[in-house]
């Protein structure tokens, strides 16, 4: 059930010392106390190194002041966090842990509402849900909820694994899988995009949508997380979740309800309905590319095999480009093209609709660069839509020219716009698990991945690296969508600004 009331809980953070906590965690939490949707919360931070409540409450300060960019009321906010330095592989401390835990408790009036909020290296998230209900931390009056980061797994059968050791723990109904990109405004509004929008549904499938363009692009590169994404590569660290994600919510039927439930199953059977590869379809469907040294901004930086901890033969894409097939009633023969890759040349989430002709285009097309019709959801870093459209050139006898219809969100109360984190840590704490992945889902985006990252990492790609940093990424991305007669909308020219 959602509760709508002001939610109270004891929120623990484990990794409470790391980067996901100062950056996101705590002024996600600050943002939720100013605007007064929480007053009853507490905050245990768990890490190894010893600090003590007040020297915690100084670093959560500090972490408000940078990334909040605020401090109103500050100190009182900073006064409910408190600090237990734990080893989490150890089983002792868990009950030091308990027993902070039972204080704040009957301190704030939580009525038992627990989160065990996992902002750690996954290969410690079985054993934490292990500890916390053997150690009955689990064990309380109120609500218990796992918030667990990505990545939620490895491939199918790790996942598998990790779910089995928390479910001895936590019910599937108690965890909450995040997926930040399911936390963004306009990911959030695909929906309402489609179902609550008279023009859209009926031409919302294969008769009228000739395919659907997916890119999520980034300049940074790989940072100093070269360790993780060695192992990880652009295919399981965006498509598995984020990308997958977003196709599903493009894709997926109607939900008889907005519940919960009725809006995942429709995911789910989206997500079955996509096309299996055998090992020697791979490269029909998918791409990978790797970036090399470029230019970026003006300034000079190194390709992928010079980033520390990464190997300097190594075989990691950071850059995938792929054709997924649906194969339903509803989709049959549209392809829905994706894309995302790091040091690429803007940092842009977009999804085009490319409408199909119509046979009248035959009597208006009188120029070559007659446009097709486009809904263009912008994702980020701009937010809105854009619809493309043809229109009567002004004083021309008949000639079409490409009109835009724009939406963007700067225009409304973007200032106010939760982030991602926010409204996903007051889902949480509200019981709302609508915006977090089931199981079912992570099951089977893992099951499509494997076989991809299966096939490439029993072959080496000799042309690696195959793209320069600063550029769109390699060519055979376009030559994917050449062989269909279609091409990639060029999304720093799709924006809100009217340039098209
Ligand atoms: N950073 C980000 O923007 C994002 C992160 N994530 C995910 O969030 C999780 C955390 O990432 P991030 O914050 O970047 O990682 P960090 O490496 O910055 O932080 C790790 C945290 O874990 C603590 N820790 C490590 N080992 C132990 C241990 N044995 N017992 C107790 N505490 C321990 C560290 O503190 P100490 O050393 O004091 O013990 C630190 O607080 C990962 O799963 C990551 O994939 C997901 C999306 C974005
Ligand atoms: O989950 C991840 O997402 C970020 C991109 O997120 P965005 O909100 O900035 O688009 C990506 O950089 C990172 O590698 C990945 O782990």
């Amino acid at each position: 059930m959602i509760e709508d009331n002001k939610p109270t809980a004891l929120i623990m953070i484990f990794g409470a010392t790391g980067d996901l906590a100062k950056r996101k965690l705590f002024p996600s939490i600050y943002r939720l106390f100013q605007k007064e949707q929480i007053n009853k919360f507490a905050v245990v931070g768990v890490a190894r190194r010893p600090l003590s409540n007040d020297e915690f409450q100084a670093n959560v300060k500090d972490s408000i002041l940078t990334f909040a960019g605020e401090n109103e009321k500050v100190d009182e906010f900073a006064s409910h966090f408190y600090y237990h330095s734990h080893d989490v592989s150890s089983s002792e401390s868990y009950i030091q842990l308990k027993e902070i835990a039972d204080r704040l408790d009957s301190h704030y009036q939580l009525e038992g509402n627990r989160i065990f909020y996992l902002a750690m290296a996954p290969e410690f998230f079985g054993t934490i849900a292990e500890q916390v209900k053997e150690q009955g931390l689990t064990d309380t009056n109120g609500y218990k909820r796992l918030v667990i980061e990505k990545p939620f797994g490895h491939s199918f059968e790790s996942a598998l694994e990790l779910n089995e050791q928390i479910r001895t723990a936590f019910n599937e109904d108690e965890i909450y899988r995040i997926d930040h990109y399911l936390g963004k405004e306009m990911v959030q509004n695909i929906e309402v995009i489609r179902f609550a929008n008279a023009i859209f549904e009926p031409l919302w499938n294969s008769r009228y949508i000739s395919n659907i363009q997916v890119t999520s692009s980034e300049t940074l590169g790989v940072e100093e997380r070269g360790r993780y994404y060695e192992k990880s590569g652009a295919l399981r660290d965006m498509v598995q979740n984020h990308i997958l994600q977003m196709v599903a919510l493009l894709a997926m039927e109607p939900p008889i309800r907005l519940t919960t439930e009725e809006i995942r199953s429709e995911k789910v059977r989206a997500l079955r309905s996509l096309r299996p590869m055998k090992k020697d379809e791979v490269n029909q469907y998918f791409v990978r590319g790797q970036y090399a040294a470029g230019t970026l901004n003006g300034a000079q930086v190194p390709g992928y095999r010079e980033e520390p901890m990464v190997d300097p033969d190594s075989n990691t894409e950071t850059f995938v480009a792929g054709k997924l097939m649906i194969d339903n009633f509803r989709w049959a023969g549209v392809p829905f093209y994706i894309r995302t890759g790091k040091r690429m040349d803007i940092k842009s989430t977009k999804i085009v609709v490319q409408f199909k002709d119509i046979p009248m285009n035959l009597y208006y097309k009188t120029e070559e660069t007659l446009h097709p019709n486009l809904l263009v959801i912008h994702i980020q870093p701009d937010e809105g839509i854009t619809l493309l459209l043809n229109a009567k050139k002004t004083g021309t006898n008949m000639k079409s020219t490409p009109v835009q219809l724009s939406f963007s969100n700067k225009g409304t109360d973007r200032i106010n716009t939760p982030e991602a984190y926010e409204r996903l840590l007051y889902d949480s704490m509200r019981g709302d698990a609508t915006n977090f992945t089931h199981w079912d889902e992570v099951a089977l985006s893992w099951k499509f991945v494997d076989s991809i990252s299966n096939y490439w990492e029993s072959t080496k790609e000799t042309s690696f690296p195959n793209y320069e940093s600063g550029t769109t990424g390699p060519k055979s991305a376009d030559e994917l969508l050449e062989k269909d007669g279609h091409s990639w909308w060029p999304v720093e020219n799709l924006d809100l600004e009217g340039n098209c």
